[in-house]
């Protein structure tokens, strides 16, 4: 009997071709760069599983180009990168790794409001510089973190997590999101509020939605006006959530103290981009999830989607349940 063909669109933890070695011939992009969109529409002309990244796009042309494919695994929890209603329409589960990079992500989350908040990478290049001769009075003053306001967008696993940490640094934590999650109210007395009060009363604004509709530039040029000009702003979910040239205004005309962010608009960043020369920005490359022990459970993950694919299995994680019911019906 032929194996299953699985592509794996980048070079990716061990892990994952432990679990699908016995089951399926495996082709990998064994880079640390990209697939290119024309080989990646090459290789998936005979794949029957796709394990990719937040990298590849997934739509109707490549679903074109992949006849055989049973199942889309995405090494990720956000999936904004795949069409999932076209693969919906066409019966093929699309997976994700959601949980097991909830910590990693909120621990990310609070590296970057601490750093910003103390302004911890001007202090750096201020000793690297040689400029450091005497202890200062009014030297690289930041804001408080202890008992502040924290504002939370989207409070889901990976906002919960954050307003965990928040309970820790006795803040009084305010929260919007679509729905309210009275779970994390009762276990942290977060308020669930709405958008303006939370823009208005917050000194740092976290934002942990996923990219869709109604979160793209979410946080635009009106948002900015009404945040304090002490405000810290953290994004570690989508860059596209974030208005960027809005962000640039910001923070240039001192609108808001500083903001950090681990992903931006455009994705990459090009190293001449105007935000990279504001002292009042930080911006890291997308490491929200970059664990030795988190990377190693979302390649595990990842595969498990794959082979449960294969098998014609319910996926242990699927972003579109309803394939098994247009199935069953
Ligand atoms: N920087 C990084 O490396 C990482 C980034 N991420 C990003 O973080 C996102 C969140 O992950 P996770 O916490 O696991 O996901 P969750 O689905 O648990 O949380 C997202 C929350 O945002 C809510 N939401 C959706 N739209 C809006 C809106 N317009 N206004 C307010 N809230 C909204 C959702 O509500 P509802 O469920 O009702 O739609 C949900 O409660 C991922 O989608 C991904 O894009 C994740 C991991 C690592
Ligand atoms: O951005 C990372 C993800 O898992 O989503």
């Amino acid at each position: 009997m032929t194996r299953p063909q699985v592509y794996i669109t980048r070079r990716i933890p061990e892990r994952a071709f432990e679990v699908l070695r016995e089951h399926a011939e495996i082709k990998v992009w064994d880079s640390d760069l990209p697939v290119p969109r024309e080989i990646l529409l090459k290789e998936v002309a005979d794949a029957d599983g796709l394990l990719c990244l937040l990298t590849e796009k997934v739509d109707a042309e490549l679903l074109n180009a992949a006849p055989r494919l049973k199942v889309v695994s995405n090494m990720a929890v956000g999936f904004d990168n795949i069409d999932v209603a076209e693969c919906t329409r066409r019966g093929i589960p699309v997976g994700n790794t959601p949980g097991v990079l909830t910590e990693a992500t909120a621990d990310l989350t609070w590296a970057l409001l601490l750093a910003a908040a103390r302004r911890i990478r001007e202090a750096i290049d201020y000793v690297r510089e040689g400029r450091w001769i005497t202890w200062g009075p009014m030297l690289l003053l930041g804001q408080d973190v202890y008992g502040a306001t924290i504002g939370i967008i989207g409070m889901g696993r990976i906002g919960t997590a954050v307003a965990r940490r928040a309970k820790g640094f006795n803040m009084r934590i305010l929260y919007h999101d679509v729905r309210r999650n009275e779970a994390a109210e009762a276990e942290l007395g977060a308020v669930f509020v709405d958008m303006d009060t939370l823009l208005r009363e917050s000194d740092f604004i976290t934002i942990h939605t996923d990219l869709n509709p109604s979160t793209y530039r979410l946080i635009n040029r009106e948002a900015f006006a009404k945040m304090k000009p002490t405000a810290v702003l953290v994004n570690a979910a989508r860059g596209p959530i974030v208005d960027t040239e809005a962000l640039y205004e910001a923070l240039k005309e001192g609108r808001i103290f500083a903001a950090a962010l681990d992903v931006t608009d455009p994705e990459p960043l090009p190293a001449d981009h105007p935000l990279l020369q504001l002292p009042n920005c930080m911006v890291v490359p997308h490491i929200g999830s970059a664990t030795v022990t988190t990377r190693n459970r979302m390649a595990e993950i990842a595969a498990l989607n794959v082979l449960a694919g294969l098998r014609g299995e319910r996926l242990p994680y699927c972003v579109n349940p309803e394939v098994y019911e247009r199935a069953a019906g």
